[in-house]
């Protein structure tokens, strides 16, 4: 009997081909996640206009196809991901080719689907994502809407996509739900970074070194987190648990609230939401 040959090399042919058009911040988090998880580098392609930018991107990401020209990099492609700031998609997106039945998933804040489908002059199956910058260490948390021509195998291809850089990735019905996501995950890690600047300053302010302000302060922020994450408590009790009646805890969360702190979280969140909402009405005039 003949021996059946067996593979040597790892059959990469049902890896989608994923074009990144803008090669920033955000693009660089997922492709080094997907890199990461294993997905074909030669499955993997950007397009990024600003040289420097390019070089930094090409020599971190070697083995992948990269250019200049969009149209170019978003031949064969399965899926196409704009990844470009809101305020030059719409030129970005018009002078598109997609002859294809490509999947596009736009990561752009604000900018509504109907306006990039206007702009592409096709009914292409498109996402609407909002993920967020710790998908750069893989503890992204990232929402999506779906457009009607959407399938379900490019909706499971997204979900892949997303899942290697975030921990959260998760669907939501209605599309203006994607910028209240904006407003919480997606703008997010810059409330925490203030709250953490503000609470390295305060404990440096009092005599304590910097570097153990700032380690005492990431710290907590990192431990409250995981226990909020693990506890079968709801927040607002284990803000309890550690509020002794009249102990320190109280005297600074009673501080807290007469200096307002829901409502300037929630002003800060739908301010977050509103500006989202403002870039596309900008954007979607033409
Ligand atoms: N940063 C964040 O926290 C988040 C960002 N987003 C969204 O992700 C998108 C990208 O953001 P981010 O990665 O931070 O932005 P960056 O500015 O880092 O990346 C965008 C890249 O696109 C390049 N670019 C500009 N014009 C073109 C073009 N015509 N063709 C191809 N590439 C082009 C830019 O080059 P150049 O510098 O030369 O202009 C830049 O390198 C934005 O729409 C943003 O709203 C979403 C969630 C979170
Ligand atoms: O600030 C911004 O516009 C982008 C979108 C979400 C986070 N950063």
């Amino acid at each position: 009997m003949i021996p059946t040959s067996q593979p040597t090399t790892t059959d990469n042919s049902n890896k989608p081909i994923i074009a990144f058009i803008g090669a920033g911040n955000m693009a660089e988090a997922v492709i080094g996640g997907l890199y990461a998880s294993g997905h074909p580098p030669s499955h993997l392609r950007f397009s990024e206009p600003f040289d420097e930018r390019r070089r930094y991107m090409e020599s971190k990401f070697s083995e992948c196809m990269s250019g200049t020209d969009n149209n170019e990099i978003i031949k064969d492609a399965d899926v196409i991901i704009l990844a470009v700031k809101p305020q030059v998609i719409r030129d970005v997106v018009s002078a598109l080719n997609c002859e294809s039945n490509a999947l596009i998933i736009s990561i752009a804040a604000g900018i509504r689907t109907e306006d990039i489908l206007r702009w592409l002059k096709t009914s292409q199956p498109l996402v609407r994502c909002m993920p967020n910058t710790p998908a750069l260490i893989g503890e992204g948390a990232v929402g999506l809407y779906a457009t009607e021509s959407v399938s379900e195998t490019q909706r499971d291809t997204t979900v892949g996509i997303m899942s290697a850089v975030a921990k959260e990735v998760m669907w939501v019905e209605k599309e203006p739900l994607i910028d209240t996501i904006t407003g919480i995950s997606g703008s997010g890690p810059a409330y925490y970074f203030l709250f953490m600047e503000t609470m390295t300053q305060a404990g440096i302010d009092a005599g304590l070194p910097e570097e153990q302000s700032r380690a005492l302060t990431i710290q907590t922020c990192l431990g409250a987190a995981k226990m909020a994450q693990s506890s079968e408590h709801d927040l607002s009790t284990l803000r309890k648990n550690v509020t002794s009646p009249n102990g320190t805890t109280e005297a600074a969360i009673k501080s807290m609230e007469a200096d307002n702190i829901r409502q300037i979280i929630k002003d800060a969140v739908f301010s977050a939401e509103r500006r989202g909402k403002e870039i596309a009405d900008e954007m979607g005039k033409n």
